[in-house]
C-alpha cells in the first residue's frame, strides 16, 4: 500500500516520518516541486530506519506524479505558511492555486485515492480541492481538528498534572480563532472536565486553544509542524488500518448543524472509505451560536476564493 505526502517543507516531512515509523504502509512517496529537497529528506529519514525499525519505504520525488500513482491516501501539504502578524486567511491568494494545481495532478494519477488536505486555510482550501478533484466528499477532508484538540489536551493535562493519554476532549467550527472548543464534551477518564477545574482556568485554557497556532507562530517565526504532521499521520493511520476511529475532521457538511456546502469541523468515523459517517452532537444554544459565527467566518473565505475566478 503506498501513501503520498506532497510538500517537503515542514509538516509534509514530519508526516511522512511519522507514517514511515508506524510501519503500516510499504511505501511513502514525498514530492516537492523544489529540487531535491523530497529526495534528500526521504533519504535521511530512510536511514532511521535501521534505528527505529520499520519497513516502510520512503521515496523522495520532484515533481514526478507518476511517482505517486495509485496511492490509497495523499496527505496535501503544499503551500506557504504564515509569518508572525498574519492571519490564516492571508494564505489563500498564494495556496488556493497551489492546492487546485496538485490536486488535479493527484486525481489524475490516483483516481481512488482518499484526499487530506493539511495547507492553510484549511477549510477552504478544503472546499477548494473537493471542486477541482470532482469526488464524493467522503473523500476530501482535512486534518485541523485532531490538531487544535491535542493543543487543547495538552494544556489540560498540564493544568491537572495527569496523563494527556487520559483526556478526551471535542472541538467543532473552522480552523481559525473561531474554533469551538466543547467543555461539555471533554472528560479525563470519564470524568467531566468541569469537575475537575475551576470555570476560570478552563477559560483560560481554551482561549490560548484558539490561539494556539498564532502562539507558536509568534515564537518560532513559521508555523507548527511536530503536532501538525503527527495529527495527518493519525488520520491516515486510521484510514489505512481501518480504524474506524472518532476524530474531529474538517468535513464537507450537507444538512449536517444545520449547514449546507460548507467545510467545518466536525466528528466524523474515519475508515478505509474516508469519512464513513458524520457525527451529530447535541448543543446547546451557546454552542450554536459560537459554531455559526466559525462558519460566517469560514464563509467569508469562500467569497474570497469565489472572487478568485480559479473555478
Ligand atoms: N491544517 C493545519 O492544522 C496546519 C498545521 C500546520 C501547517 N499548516 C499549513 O500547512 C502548509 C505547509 O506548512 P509548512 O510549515 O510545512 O510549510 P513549508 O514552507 O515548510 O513547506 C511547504 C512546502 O510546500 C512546497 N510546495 C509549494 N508549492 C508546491 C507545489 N505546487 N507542489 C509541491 N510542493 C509545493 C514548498 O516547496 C515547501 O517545501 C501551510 O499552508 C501551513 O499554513 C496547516
Ligand atoms: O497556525 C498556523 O498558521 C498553522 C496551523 O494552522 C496551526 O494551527 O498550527
Amino acid at each position: 500500500m503506498k501513501v503520498t505526502v506532497v510538500g517537503a517543507g515542514n509538516v509534509g516531512a514530519t508526516c511522512a516520518n511519522c507514517i514511515a515509523e508506524k510501519d503500516i504502509v510499504n511505501e511513502v512517496v514525498l514530492l516537492d516541486i523544489k529540487e531535491g529537497v523530497a529526495e534528500g529528506k526521504s533519504l535521511d529519514m530512510w536511514q532511521t530506519a535501521p534505528i527505529n525499525l520499520y519497513d516502510t519505504r520512503i521515496k523522495g520525488v520532484t515533481n514526478d506524479y507518476e511517482a505517486t500513482n495509485n496511492s490509497e491516501v495523499v496527505v496535501i501539504t503544499s503551500g506557504l505558511p504564515r509569518k508572525p502578524g498574519m492571519s490564516r486567511d492571508d494564505l489563500i491568494a498564494t495556496n488556493a492555486g497551489i492546492v487546485k494545481s496538485v490536486t488535479e495532478n493527484i486525481i489524475k494519477h490516483s483516481p481512488n485515492a482518499k484526499i487530506i488536505i493539511v495547507s492553510n486555510p484549511l477549510d477552504v482550501m478544503c472546499y477548494c480541492a473537493y471542486l477541482t478533484a470532482k469526488i464524493d466528499s467522503s473523500r476530501v477532508f482535512g486534518m485541523a481538528g485532531i490538531l487544535d484538540t491535542a493543543r487543547y489536551r495538552a494544556f489540560l493535562a498540564e493544568a491537572l498534572n495527569v496523563s494527556p493519554k487520559d483526556i478526551q476532549a471535542l472541538l467543532l467550527g473552522g480552523h481559525g480563532d473561531t474554533m469551538v472548543p466543547l467543555p461539555r464534551y471533554t472528560t479525563v477518564s470519564g470524568i467531566p472536565v468541569t469537575d475537575l477545574i475551576d470555570h476560570d482556568t478552563l477559560n483560560a485554557i481554551i482561549e490560548r486553544t484558539k490561539v494556539g497556532g498564532g502562539e507558536l507562530v509568534k515564537l518560532m517565526g513559521t508555523s507548527a509542524w511536530y503536532a501538525p504532521g503527527a495529527a495527518a499521520a493519525q488520520m491516515v493511520e486510521a484510514i489505512v488500518c481501518n480504524h474506524r476511529r472518532i476524530f474531529p475532521v474538517c468535513a464537507l457538511l450537507n444538512g449536517e448543524y444545520g449547514m449546507n456546502n460548507i467545510y467545518l469541523g466536525v466528528p466524523v468515523v474515519l475508515g478505509k472509505n474516508g469519512i464513513e459517517k458524520i457525527i451529530e452532537v447535541k448543543l446547546d444554544k451557546d454552542e450554536q451560536e459560537l459554531l455559526a459565527q466559525s462558519a460566517k467566518a469560514v464563509r467569508s473565505v469562500m467569497d474570497v476564493l469565489d472572487n478568485m475566478k480559479l473555478f
